[in-house]
């Protein structure tokens, strides 16, 4: 499948999440499978917070990151407005994680409300979030 990043021409992206220059970043990759845009991520010790899972904020910069990307795709600039974020079980280290998001409407052409998922190796949805994504002039 096309990695989304091989769509853009740009050495100088340091962002956190998907650069692959940054050197502390997640180096995250990601694919669009028709609505759905996705990535996989393992957490290494570094990205823990309590001994063995990873830490809370960084759970959440996997998931804002993976719901700009669906709009990056989709050729739309945006800032983050505002993300809540479920922890409905904890998210091992050195464990397979799928992560995912989707758009689930937009208002006034401009504020795109965002969903996003983590997936556990066994199905189970370790955590949820919902966010506002606005529409800017960042391009
Ligand atoms: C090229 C290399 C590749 C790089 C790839 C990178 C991939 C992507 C990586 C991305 C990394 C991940 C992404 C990141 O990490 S982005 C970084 C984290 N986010 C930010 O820093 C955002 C900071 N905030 C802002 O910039 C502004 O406040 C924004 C742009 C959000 C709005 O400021 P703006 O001045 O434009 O708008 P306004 O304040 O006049 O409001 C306009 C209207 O909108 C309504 N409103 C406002 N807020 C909300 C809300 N929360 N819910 C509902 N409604 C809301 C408001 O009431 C008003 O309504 P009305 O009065 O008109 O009825």
């Amino acid at each position: 499948m096309e990695l989304l990043q091989d769509r853009i021409k740009d050495n100088n992206n340091m962002c956190f999440g998907c650069s692959q220059a940054n050197p502390i970043g997640l180096k995250l990759k990601f694919t669009l499978d028709g609505e759905i845009c996705r990535t996989e991520f393992e957490a290494k010790e570094e990205h823990q917070g309590w001994n063995g899972y990873m830490h809370g904020g960084l759970i959440a910069a996997l998931l804002d990151e993976t719901m700009a990307w669906w709009l990056w795709f989709n050729d739309i600039s945006i800032m983050t407005a505002e993300m809540t974020t479920r922890y409905s079980y904890g998210v091992p280290i050195n464990t397979r994680l799928v992560v995912e998001s989707w758009c689930e409407e937009v208002k006034r052409g401009r504020l795109y409300l965002m969903a996003g998922r983590i997936i556990l190796p066994d199905g189970k949805v370790a955590v949820r979030a919902n966010a506002k994504f606005m529409k800017t002039e960042l391009k």
